[in-house]
């Protein structure tokens, strides 16, 4: 089932550096939703509060209506949360599939001594997540690798077994933070294909923090934009490329007015 997310007055300090401040906005289950907005705006911060890597300072934030501020990553993926990392987070010396199962893992039934001890539930499910991970990966075309080491392939591909990992955990919200940094037009215009993909098989709800606004405009239902820790403005994707705040927060005043 797609997760909803709502966040209320999230701020986040380090120090005396105000890195959020106040952002509100609520996402309903099943959208394609995008955080956009100049680098140093606060993006990469506010998806590290949702996934429980930072916690905000004050305000609330709330999957499926449970708050889940502060939480550890661990009690969010039982939430039903994935997500993927700016610079992929991967076991290089790992295997493809190795680093695709650890996405499974929060569905294995049981606890660590079940798992120690490899109790035939547990090894049942195992050889199912197994073959289902060995499954995304033959859908992405990438069966040829799964027991290559990680650290072999090429960014791109880095980028694309983070996602396969993220979704082998059946997410009810996926976070994906740039996923097209550093691709080639080829494989972002796959990467739009994969999502769209997902929307049309799966119940879930995606949130993308991207600069490539051929990315968001083709994805996103809907935006919002932040600039200096703050939500700027909320929208679609084309209303938030008109809108002079947010031309003014990418280009600077002076420039925004002798463009005007
Ligand atoms: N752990 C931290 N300690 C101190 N300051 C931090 C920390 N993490 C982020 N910041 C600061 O918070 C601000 C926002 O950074 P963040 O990476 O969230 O922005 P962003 O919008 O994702 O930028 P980009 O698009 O360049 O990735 C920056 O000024 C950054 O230096």
């Amino acid at each position: 089932m797609a997760a909803s997310l709502s966040l209320k007055d999230v701020s986040l300090h380090f120090g005396g550096v105000k890195v959020l401040q106040d952002v509100s906005f609520d996402v309903e289950p099943g959208v394609i939703f995008g955080l956009v907005g100049p680098n140093g705006a606060g993006k990469t911060s506010l998806f590290n509060c949702i996934s429980g890597h930072y916690r905000p300072s004050s305000g609330s934030i709330s999957i499926d209506g449970t708050e889940a501020s502060g939480s550890p990553p661990a009690r969010l993926a039982r939430l039903g949360l994935a997500r993927t990392f700016q610079h992929p987070a991967l076991q290089l010396n790992a295997s493809v599939l190795q680093n695709v199962l650890l996405g499974g893992h929060t569905r294995l039934p049981g606890g660590p001594v079940s798992w120690a001890l490899r109790l035939p539930y547990t090894a049942r499910s195992e050889r199912a997540i197994r073959t289902e991970a060995l499954e995304l990966l033959d859908r992405a075309g990438l069966a040829w690798a799964a027991d290559l080491p990680a650290d072999e392939l090429s960014h791109g591909l880095h980028k694309g077994v983070e996602l396969w990992r993220a979704l082998l955990s059946r997410p009810a919200l996926l976070l994906l933070d740039e996923p097209a940094a550093g691709l080639s037009h080829g494989e972002v215009e796959q990467l739009i294909a994969t999502v769209k993909r997902l929307r049309t098989e799966q119940d879930i709800t995606i949130i993308i923090v991207e600069h490539h606004m051929g990315l968001i405009s083709a994805l996103t239902d809907r935006v919002v934009v932040l600039d200096h820790g703050r939500k700027l403005m909320s929208g679609t994707a084309a209303e938030a490329q008109s809108d002079p705040r947010v031309i003014e927060a990418y280009i600077g005043k002076d420039a925004a007015d002798d463009a005007a």
